[in-house]
């Protein structure tokens, strides 16, 4: 059995190395003679899998170990039989840690001493927008979801659900939804021009699910303005083509690293090792947690002297701060031009390992109730 794999896709042997022969190549450049021979293949989000791809290869298999799917006609897989699989849900969680992380930031910069003070308005309520829905709820922030399918489908129970214009009124709005080209839903350029003319000086906007979900064009006009909001961009049209002069515009630019906890990426491994083992009738025993190594901070410790914003902010920022993220982009984005596409794709490849809030026991001695709320809320364990 031949394995063609994207040579990022995390602990490939582990997982992959006793069902077949694996073959890394490179994701971004994968060809249509890379996989002519194989029989399954396994990708991330950046191979576009589709018919000048796989026609004429042997490929049975598809699997890839992200939730986003764009990338993939899966239209045209099933009508030449070719089994596909994603792995829905596997980052989501790191995702939230990081639009907690910069909500935790703005709040901070912009002189809000209680972060639950800002209001959020969340598009696209599915495994990322809904967990994260559920953390800000419990961290007492008001949430309000704006996910019209979701809406249509759940009927009378979708009154939970707000209008677009609804969610973007409030202090924080963040972009949640897949990318889809076409249909009623669609979410190509779903902020455009109005939209974005609508946001305020006040409102942060922050994008971390595709970069075609805002048209590039319209927000470099609107960062113009003197009453912009702010923005924070993890993702971005043409990827790795970063257009430099948007680069410059943007809060934040991180080169589409949300979901990038190792947690997450060991997950989406995890996942196409279970969907292809049950599509090749095998038993899986393997799990994503046996490869997880002891983390570089494993604990924390509170004193009833801490403050309880000041000291989420420094538990949060010290699993995960996306000013790191963002200095590294702004530094390799001042390349020539010609070299900038590679450089985004080394600091995606060489991604420095970074571990979920889980990861880390929190200790808080004689802290108060509210405190321990707050933590355990975030997702940190606790060791009171
Ligand atoms: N930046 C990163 O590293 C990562 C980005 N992503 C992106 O985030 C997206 C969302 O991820 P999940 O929540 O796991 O996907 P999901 O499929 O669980 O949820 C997406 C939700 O968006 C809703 N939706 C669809 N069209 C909409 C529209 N026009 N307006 C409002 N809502 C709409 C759907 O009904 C669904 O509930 C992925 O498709 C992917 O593109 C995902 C993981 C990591
Ligand atoms: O899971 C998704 O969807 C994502 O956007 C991934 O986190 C992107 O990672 P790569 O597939 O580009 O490595």
């Amino acid at each position: 059995m031949r394995i063609v794999a994207d040579e990022n896709i995390p602990l490939l042997d582990s997982f992959f190395g006793d069902i077949g022969e694996i073959h890394r190549v490179s994701g971004r450049t994968m060809s249509a003679t890379d996989v002519q021979n194989a029989d399954i293949l396994l990708v991330r989000s950046v191979t576009r899998v589709n018919q000048a791809l796989l026609e004429g290869s042997r490929v049975r298999f598809v699997g890839t170990c992200t939730i986003g799917t764009d990338h993939v006609d899966q239209q045209w897989l099933a009508s030449s039989g070719i089994a596909f699989s994603a792995a829905p849900g596997c980052n989501a969680n790191s995702v939230v840690e990081y639009v907690l992380s910069v909500i935790s930031l703005h709040a901070e910069r912009r002189g809000v001493a209680d972060w639950s003070k800002l209001s959020v308005g969340i598009i696209g309520a599915g495994n990322v927008g809904g967990e994260l829905a559920h953390k800000l709820e419990r961290l007492d922030f008001d949430v309000v979801c704006c996910d019209p399918p979701r809406a249509e489908r759940e009927g009378d129970d979708g009154q939970a659900f707000v209008s677009l214009e609804e969610a973007m009124a409030c202090d924080v709005v963040t972009l949640h939804t897949p990318l889809i080209r076409e249909g009623d839903h669609a979410t190509l350029h779903l902020f455009g021009q109005d939209r974005l003319s609508a946001l305020k000086e006040h409102q942060l906007l922050i994008n971390t699910s595709r970069g075609e979900v805002i048209d590039t064009s319209a927000l470099l006009a609107r960062l113009d303005e003197p009453n912009a909001p702010t923005v924070v961009l993890d993702v971005w049209e043409q990827e790795p083509r970063i257009h430099a002069e948007l680069l410059e515009k943007v809060w934040l630019a991180t080169p589409h690293i949300a979901g990038y906890s190792l947690e997450g990426k060991v997950q989406g491994s995890e996942m196409v090792y279970q969907a292809l083992s049950r599509y090749m009738g095998l038993p899986a025993r393997k799990k994503a947690g046996q490869f997880l190594p002891e983390p570089a901070l494993a604990k924390l410790s509170f004193t009833s002297a801490a403050q309880e914003m000041s000291s989420a902010n420094i538990a949060i920022r010290s699993c995960y701060d996306p000013r790191q993220d963002d200095a590294r982009m702004r530094l390799a984005m001042s390349l020539p031009a010609e070299e900038r596409g590679p450089a985004f794709d080394r600091l995606r490849r060489d991604y420095p390992v970074r571990r979920e809030f889980s990861s880390v026991k929190i200790q808080l001695k004689g802290t108060s109730k509210s405190m321990q709320d707050t933590f355990r809320a975030l997702g940190f364990k606790l060791k009171l």
